[in-house]
């Protein structure tokens, strides 16, 4: 980390490739120990602040949510010296009141994942670490403070589900997730926010509504037009809150998750195999002996 650094890693999802009004522009092809990020990481400057920029699909949305690279995308913000990382994702819902258009800072996941590389850890370093609360809890405020300075209906907290896809939901599963209180449904959100955790970062996400999934009796079922559709008409207002969230950057973050492998890490520094104390030198050296 520099007086240079980022003080913000944006994540753009579905409809979001590159960010508007990014001066000073650098693209930065960041190579790491699990393969290569989705895209080249942007570096810019946007309201006077750095940030870097990186499309989660790729470029031209090549990637399915399966397919990308999560723990290479955390690993390569992380090592530009990013802190703070915010996930934008096209969700769909799953209760009425949260309409599509409208902007989400969710606090809770529930992951139904199962094909992806979900930690940084193994290879002879185990680390357990904690996500009672997944996204952190006071960047997510800022966060939602954000949006809550634009036009758009917002809505502050949440259950969002993370499904493996590509595939929507049927019918019974949507009705599932809806009767155990989840509120969005989308694909992504599992692992990027748990990788964030374990690499020390604060992570935060705005979802905004681009559909009512399946469940709905009056809606058509989801699909990547109405996705589209909804992300054409509500992503410049994601940007807008961006802008304000700058704004409130400037105080270091107080909340633990820079210390979140502090009380994670289990295996005996002896038996660590050198390789693997290499590789994850970024995330665990300030924890170990030389
Ligand atoms: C294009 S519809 C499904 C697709 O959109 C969402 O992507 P993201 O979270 O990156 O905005 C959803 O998770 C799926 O990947
Ligand atoms: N209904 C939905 N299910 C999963 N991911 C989505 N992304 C946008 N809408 C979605």
């Amino acid at each position: 980390m520099s007086e240079n650094s980022p003080v913000l890693g944006i994540i753009g999802g579905s409809g979001l490739y590159q960010f508007p009004g990014l001066t000073d522009t650098a693209q930065v092809e960041v190579e790491t120990p699990f393969g290569a990020p989705s895209a080249p990481v942007i570096t810019g400057t946007l309201a006077g602040k750095r940030v870097a920029f990186l499309a989660r699909h790729g470029l031209g949305h090549t990637l399915t949510p399966t397919e990308v690279n999560y723990r290479a995308n955390i690993y390569a913000l992380k090592s530009l010296g990013v802190r703070r990382v915010l996930g934008v994702s096209a969700v769909g819902s799953l209760r009425e009141d949260y309409a599509p258009g409208h902007l989400i800072v969710p606090n809770q996941l529930i992951d139904f994942t199962r094909k992806r590389a979900s930690s940084f850890f193994g290879e002879g370093l185990v680390a357990h670490v904690g996500v009672p609360d997944p996204f952190c809890p006071d960047f997510s405020e800022l966060t939602y403070q954000a949006i809550s300075s634009t036009d758009a209906m917002t809505h502050q907290g949440g259950t969002l589900v993370t499904i493996e896809g590509p595939r929507f939901s049927t019918r019974a599963e949507s009705h599932l997730f809806r009767s155990w209180g989840v509120s969005l449904i989308g694909m992504t959100a599992c692992p990027e926010a748990f990788l964030a955790r374990e690499a020390g970062l604060c992570y935060a996400t705005i979802a905004h509504v681009t559909d009512y999934d399946v469940w709905h009796q009056s809606e058509e079922p989801v699909s990547v037009e109405m996705v589209i559709q909804t992300l054409h008409r509500s992503l410049h207002i994601v940007q807008e809150a961006i802008l304000s969230l700058l704004e409130s950057l400037d105080a270091e973050p107080t909340c633990g998750c820079e210390s979140s492998l502090e009380k994670a890490l289990i295996t005996n520094p002896s038996h660590i195999p050198p390789e693997t104390r290499q590789r994850l030198a970024l995330l665990v050296g300030k924890y170990l002996e030389p």
